[in-house]
């Protein structure tokens, strides 16, 4: 490995035509973790991806690798792997020819393509024409091209798309990997919990603005916690727990209690001579964190 930098996005925005695709974003992603850039379909996940590596031109605002744009790299494969969504790739041509004609043009050694295709499982099928290839087997390409030049740097655009689950949990292993020897990756996807076992940091962004950035635990700081109460006396379940001042709204199988814990709940009841039916933990979790912050900007 080469070049480690951060990912510094620096107030960028994206106009095609009269469409805002993305609007004043800033995010910075840091070395030795991996951060999920994550928001729904639309939110211009993928725009901000090209604008990193130099495909689309900003609008406004930079996107660069520790200051230096993706065209001004000396050595682009070597800093920064990139694998962005519907790579394609010659169906005619093996896996091994495509690596190595990268390989050659950005004289990186031969012996490097035996390794990425070891690396990402596909030594086996090889030489086997990319046309037979499955969309897992794309994706697993797609990665060996981006560590062909070993690089400190990995943008990587919905990487767990199309893999099987042992897939799946190779990829997420592999990140952690690639983050553990020090390196700065990137993964984006529009499902939290697709990433949410493999990622330290996530960037939401939703309709091209930037809702939350932070790490995964500074998201479950969201999470809205409630009890689920009942009693065969609900009425005077109700009053007693509006009388200890918590806020409560009835429900069809019961009373939810806003904002606080079952122990609290229960001795409430208990302390008011109350018999209890039910009482039930409920947390709004992660996923459910997510879609509201990315729904609250619909
Ligand atoms: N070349 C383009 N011309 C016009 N509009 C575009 C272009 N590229 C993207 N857009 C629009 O910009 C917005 C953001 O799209 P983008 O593909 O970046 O989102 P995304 O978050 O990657 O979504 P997905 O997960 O569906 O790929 C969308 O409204 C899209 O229609």
């Amino acid at each position: 490995m080469t070049d480690v930098r951060t990912i510094d996005v620096e107030a960028v925005t994206k106009r095609f035509g009269a469409v805002s695709a993305v609007d004043a974003l800033s995010f910075q992603v840091q070395p030795g973790r991996v951060t999920g850039f994550l928001g729904p379909n639309g939110a211009g996940k993928t725009t901000t991806l090209r604008m990193l590596l130099g495909l689309v031109r900003p609008t406004a605002g930079r996107a660069t690798f520790g200051g230096v744009s993706y065209t001004d790299l000396e050595s682009p494969l070597r800093t920064v792997g990139a694998a962005l969504e519907a790579a394609s790739f010659h169906p005619g041509r093996s896996a091994r020819s495509h690596l190595r004609i990268a390989a050659t043009a950005s004289d990186i050694a031969r012996s490097r393509v035996d390794e990425v295709l070891a690396l990402v499982g596909l030594a086996e099928f090889a030489d086997r024409r990319v046309g037979g290839y499955s969309l897992g087997m794309r994706q697993r390409l797609g990665l060996a091209f981006a560590l062909l030049g070993d690089p400190g740097v990995l943008v990587l655009d919905e990487p767990i798309n199309g893999l099987d689950p042992e897939g799946i949990k190779w990829i997420r292993s592999l990140l952690r990997a690639l983050a553990a020897e020090g390196r700065t990756v990137l993964v984006s996807s529009h499902l939290l919990s697709e990433v949410q076992q493999s990622v330290d940091d996530v960037v939401i962004i939703a309709r091209g603005v930037l809702v939350h950035s932070g790490t995964l635990a500074s998201l479950s700081a969201g999470d809205s916690v409630s009890v689920l109460v009942d009693a065969p006396d609900r009425g005077a379940l109700a009053d007693a727990l509006t009388a200890a001042g918590y806020a409560v709204t009835p429900a069809r199988s019961g009373l939810i209690v806003a904002g606080v814990e079952a122990d609290a709940v229960g001795r409430t009841a208990f302390d008011a001579g109350i018999p209890l039916s039910a009482l039930q933990r409920q947390s709004s979790g992660l996923e459910d964190t997510f879609l509201h912050l990315v729904e609250g900007n619909r």
